[in-house]
């Protein structure tokens, strides 16, 4: 099988974008080994702090993000990095070449139970001159990388550098990547959904009217059956969808009228959409392809519709009839 440094030598990309991933990689690793010893390294909890967008942070939040931070810093072709847990972007290397967000422990309410995390990375070129927020707000097309890790039962690299989707599986034996998955693809109709049922008063009506449809299963207007799933961490559902197609969705909601979309599009959205688009799926807001908008600030959230291809246009096409 071959190795992850196997597969990026062999890749089209420049020998700087190969050395940040094999970076961003093995610091993969090392988060890999914290989540995987929990309680007996102390990592679990909180922290007793807050971001900047005002929720509690874990403790394996901080600690990851520091990791990230660490490595970036020294592998020194990153002009600046922007996170979840930092408030603002984290200015680097003058002359770097890259700018990195990620989301470092991805499904945060899940660290306390042992259930999945991960952690989610994107990576942008850096526009020549002094660094500042306005170099990050690059739409998502313009990632000349991206992917996530999903600490599981087996830790899994899922990869893009816009010519396909790659899956590498962590060898604990050997302790490489080792490439399990080449050219992964979507299937373009699924049977299975995946949103947090519990906001559904929320919804806007074109959402609720779609997954309504659903419900009805076989009697109803899709005349099948419907399964649904939810891990409450965005890595493990999408690599679900990966694996064996799907639609995921967390939409708009005025559950708290001052934050109608959950997830982050620079470190969650953007990455996982270009992941999506690369094996063949689908990511929408709803109203426009997630890769097209061009971010007004680091931290934006905004709703996210992503998955088997069909599924997605059937979704879209209740919020165009709303
Ligand atoms: O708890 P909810 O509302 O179901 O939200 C779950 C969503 O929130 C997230 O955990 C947000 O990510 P963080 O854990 O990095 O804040 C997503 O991964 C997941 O899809
Ligand atoms: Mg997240
Ligand atoms: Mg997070």
């Amino acid at each position: 099988m071959q190795t992850l440094s196997q597969s990026l030598e062999q890749s089209a990309i420049s020998k700087e974008l190969a050395s940040l991933l094999t970076v961003l990689a093995n610091t993969s690793k090392d988060i890999s080994q914290a989540v995987r010893r929990g309680a007996l390294a102390g990592v679990l909890g909180v922290a007793g702090t807050e971001n900047v967008q005002g929720e509690d942070q874990k403790k394996l939040d901080v600690i990851t993000n520091d990791m990230l931070k660490d490595a970036l810093a020294a592998q020194g072709s990153v002009k600046a990095l922007a996170s979840e847990e930092e408030d603002e972007i984290v200015p680097l290397a003058q002359d770097g070449q890259f700018l990195v967000c990620f989301d470092p422990l991805d499904g945060s309410s899940n660290i306390d139970i042992n259930s999945l995390v991960g952690t989610i990375f994107s990576v942008l070129p850096a526009p020549s001159g002094e660094v500042r927020e306005q170099s990050f707000l690059q739409s998502g097309r313009k990632q000349l990388a991206a992917g996530y890790v999903l600490y599981g039962p087996s830790t899994m690299l899922a990869l893009t550098t816009g010519q396909g989707v790659q899956l590498f599986t962590l060898d604990p034996v050997s302790g490489d990547y080792l490439l399990t998955v080449d050219g992964v693809q979507i299937s373009k109709d699924t049977g299975e959904f995946a949103i947090n049922m519990s906001n559904q008063r929320f919804w806007e009506p074109g959402m609720q009217a779609y997954i309504a449809d659903l419900l009805k299963g076989k009697e109803g207007p899709r005349g099948k059956n419907f399964n649904m799933r939810w891990i409450a961490a965005m890595v493990g559902d999408v690599h679900r969808v990966l694996c064996r197609g799907g639609l995921f969705t967390y939409p708009t909601d005025t559950k708290d009228p001052k934050k109608p979309f959950k997830l982050r599009l620079m470190y969650e959205a953007n990455p996982m959409a270009f992941l999506v688009e690369q094996a063949g799926g689908k990511a929408s807001t709803g109203y426009e392809t997630i890769l097209d908008i061009t971010p007004s600030e680091i931290h934006q959230r905004v709703a996210v519709i992503l998955g088997s291809a069909n599924e997605v246009d059937v979704c879209l096409g209740y919020h165009a009839g709303a």
